[in-house]
């Protein structure tokens, strides 16, 4: 008798980050520091730390915009890979940030911005655009609760709608994770709900969430895990309950500050 097992039944997903000994130069300047870090599969995580930590560079350096230095004890693999093809990694990890936000400067319109994620290109040009694509992207932009302003050109869009935009064009090719770098800046207190409760959405539909931010009230309930990190290095990392407290805070940004829950959220006061 055949007692094979199949192998998805039996092996496990390999971490979506699993980096040892990380060094990134940027000129002359180590931006990371021997960093280590191993992120599972659909894990949800923040990374909090002052201006000028390393967490964009730590960012671009999971979508291999950096290259970490080569020495025989690093370890740089990603979904158990470290050979990839940058295009086909970066359409597994759906990347939002502000620089993303500033390339949409022709008349783009929301829905155009979502399918073009498809190519991976600013609007679509003489793209081949598929019924399934345009069936995805429905799915989507009802999913994110935007259909009402697909047909807005992303520039008349605030920052705050353009932002759940390309959280869809992100989603189109259902990535391992979403990656936020700083994704609340100059969001009001309208968009900000907006923005958490999608996000909130996307993290209990299975797709990991990283989140960069300055902002406490960012880590939203499903995060449960946060990652500091300062002059190059993780300086802490382990359950939100442990990590955010007024003494840990307060030493990595330098000041007092009294840090609250309530209801699974974290709010920051008196710096
Ligand atoms: N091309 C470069 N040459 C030299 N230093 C650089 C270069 N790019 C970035 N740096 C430095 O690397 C450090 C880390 O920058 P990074 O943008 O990763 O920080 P950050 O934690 O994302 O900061 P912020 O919260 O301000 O966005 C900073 O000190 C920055 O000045």
């Amino acid at each position: 008798m055949n007692e094979q097992v199949p192998p998805d039944a039996t092996t496990p997903s390999p971490p979506l980050l699993d980096f040892a000994n990380i060094t990134v130069m940027r000129g002359d300047k180590k931006v990371l520091d021997s960093l280590s870090l191993t992120v599972g599969a659909g894990e949800h995580l923040a990374l909090l730390g002052p201006n000028g930590a390393g967490k964009s560079s730590l960012i671009k350096t999971i979508t291999r915009e950096h290259y970490p230095l080569a020495h025989a004890d690093r370890r740089f693999l990603i979904m158990g890979k470290e050979v990839w093809e940058v295009g086909a990694l970066r359409s597994m990890l759906g990347i939002v940030s502000n620089e993303l936000q500033f390339t949409f400067t022709r008349e783009i319109t929301g829905r155009e911005a979502v399918l073009s994620g498809f190519f991976s290109s600013v609007g679509l040009f003489r793209h081949e655009v598929t019924a399934t694509m345009e069936e995805k992207t429905d799915e989507i932009l009802r999913f994110l609760e935007i259909e009402h302003l697909a047909d807005r050109s992303m520039r008349e869009m605030s920052s705050g709608e353009g932002r759940r935009f390309l959280i869809g064009r992100a989603l189109v090719h259902d990535p391992a994770a979403l990656i936020l770098d700083e994704p609340t800046n100059s969001m009001d207190l309208h968009a900000l709900h907006h923005f958490r409760s999608t996000l909130q959405k996307i993290a209990r539909s299975g797709t990991g969430v990283i989140m960069v931010t300055h902002n406490l009230h960012d880590i939203i309930p499903e995060i449960s895990r946060v990652v500091l990190v300062k002059e190059g290095r993780i300086c802490a990392d382990g359950p939100k309950e442990e990590i955010l407290t007024d003494t840990i805070i307060g030493g990595l940004f330098d000041v007092p500050v009294h840090i609250r829950e309530e209801g699974g959220w974290y709010y920051a006061s008196g710096y």
